[in-house]
């Protein structure tokens, strides 16, 4: 019989919960909680789910402890993580308020993926998306929970005050800690999207401006948003993964992370309240971010992207076996001759890059599904896609490579909305309502325009653009 997961399994080392993380997915254990278990002995993690408490609730009872397995191509090596403290579930406003509002605490994590932000589509600076309707019922709560420095604590003890966004719930505890010891604080985005930092602070910033403008100022002021590239190749857990924890270790985990042997994590920005030696897990403190941020999202972020609608529609279920179809291949390193004539600088060592990620990629005993990784692709495109194009297009090239990525989306969308699943996406009404709509023939370049304008409308009123995605379509079948 396996043994419990508790905390005389491990050092059990003077860890003071010292960072609030919202989002306890998988990544957040693979990665910022891996990296502050090696790099620390002193500082430890309270987690707060993003959505449902089930996470919590798997965590909760190994008092935060987990395996993390790393599968390499060969064998699995086995840790158990001591860094997270304590898992609850991020409904819990009291108590994520007071941890925000803890003077004890000095950083903000985040993992709760791109669609979390409540940004608005479109090209230009980042921009809350008031008209989204969770975000204008958090704002008619806030409002009306405000009273003039902190958002009605009474309520919050009657758990009367009841948020639907991530963004809303951190301003509400920044509103505590301003009225309390006001000491300042740093968010760590580790979502996947350019400019991650800024995005965090355009979504906070906007919903404090809409309750009181002195507030923002406080945040702008005393809030530094660190911007990060975030990368380890980690896959939902699996049944087979936790019996194979329980065979390996003899420990009952019942909520372990597999995750792939390469991890990097860079950061930008500043933490006035301090942080741990995260170096010293290899993560790098860099005083640009972009030209690494542009390589991950573009090479890594965005062969995924492609593989995951183009590997689906020619019937593989993981990445290996999408990268070991020569067409999907072929179109891999299409993009990645697209997107690498504008990544150019030395340091990127892009020859290199790519070489590591078809290693990554093939890893033969990582099971990454195509389905996970196509979530949310009308919101991801925009990142992935469009900054190709429009690169290939100022170099005078016709960016076909890029547009390929949003044709294998519009089919994939086609072809599950007709099989009759569900399509995973922030904005799968406004997409089932294109798909539905029986004046847009399916396949048609009136479909491609409308379904287009659901991630960028600049780039639907491109009829060149939206004929190339229209001609690519039908060339997905196997
Ligand atoms: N898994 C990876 O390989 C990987 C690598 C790099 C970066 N990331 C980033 O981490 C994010 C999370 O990945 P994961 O593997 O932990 O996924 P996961 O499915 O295990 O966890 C997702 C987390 O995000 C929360 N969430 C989902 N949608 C949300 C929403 N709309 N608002 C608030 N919270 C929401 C969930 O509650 C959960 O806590 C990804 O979206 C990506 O941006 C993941
Ligand atoms: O949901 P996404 O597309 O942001 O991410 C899905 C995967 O591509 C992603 O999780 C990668 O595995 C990760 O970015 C590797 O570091």
């Amino acid at each position: 019989m396996s043994a419990a997961l508790d905390r005389s399994a491990v050092a059990a080392p003077a860890r003071r919960p010292r960072i609030v993380h919202i989002g306890l997915g998988a990544f957040h254990r693979a990665h910022q909680a891996w990296y502050t278990a090696k790099a620390d002995s002193e500082w430890g993690i309270t987690a707060f789910t993003g959505r449902s408490a089930t996470a919590a609730a798997a965590l909760a009872p190994q008092g935060g402890l987990y395996t993390l397995v790393t599968r390499g191509s060969e064998a699995d090596e086995f840790e158990v993580v001591d860094s997270i403290l304590a898992a609850h579930d991020g409904n819990n406003l009291p108590l994520l308020t007071e941890k925000l509002a803890d003077p004890a605490t000095a950083i903000l994590t985040l993992t709760i993926t791109e669609a979390g932000y409540r940004m608005a589509a479109g090209a230009g600076a980042p921009r809350l998306d008031l008209a989204d309707p969770s975000v204008a019922a958090d704002l008619a709560e806030l409002a009306d929970a405000y009273d003039g420095r902190v958002f009605a604590p009474s309520a919050l003890g009657a758990a009367q005050l009841v948020l639907r966004t991530v963004p809303a719930r951190i301003l509400v505890g920044l509103a505590a800690r301003r009225a309390g010891d006001g000491w300042p604080l740093a968010v760590v985005s580790c979502d996947n999207l350019p400019d991650n930092g800024s995005v965090a602070e355009a979504s906070i910033v906007a919903l404090a401006e809409q309750i009181d403008g002195q507030l923002a100022d406080w945040i702008r002021e005393n809030v530094s948003f660190v911007d990060t590239s975030i990368d380890r190749i980690t896959p939902r857990t699996t049944d087979a993964d936790v019996a194979t924890v329980a065979a390996a270790t003899g420990f009952a985990d019942a909520s372990p992370v597999v995750t792939e042997p390469f991890s990097s994590w860079v950061l930008c920005g500043d933490f006035p309240a301090g942080r741990p030696d995260w170096e010293k897990a290899g993560a790098q403190f860099v005083a640009e971010l972009e030209p690494f941020e542009r390589r991950k999202l573009w090479l890594l972020n965005g062969a995924h992207t492609l593989m995951s609608f183009a590997g689906q529609l020619r019937g593989h279920q993981t990445v290996a076996q999408a990268l070991a179809d020569e067409q999907v291949s072929g179109w891999v390193e299409e993009f990645w001759d697209a997107a690498a004539a504008h990544l150019q600088e030395p340091e990127l060592d892009i020859p290199g890059y790519r070489r590591a990620l078809r290693a990554r990629f093939g890893n033969p005993r990582i099971a990454h599904h195509l389905a996970q990784i196509a979530m949310d692709g009308s919101i991801k495109l925009a990142a992935r896609a469009l900054p190709v194009y429009r690169a290939e297009r100022d170099a005078g090239r016709d960016g076909h490579a890029a547009l390929r990525l949003i044709a294998a989306w519009c089919e994939q969308l086609a072809a599950q909305h007709a099989a009759g699943t569900p399509i995973a996406d922030a904005n799968a009404e406004a997409l089932v309502a294109v798909l539905d709509d029986a004046a847009l023939e399916a396949g048609s370049t009136a479909q491609s325009a409308a379904l287009v304008a659901i991630i960028d409308s600049r780039l639907a009123g491109e009829a060149e653009a939206v004929d190339a995605i229209t001609a690519l379509r039908p060339g997905f079948a196997n």
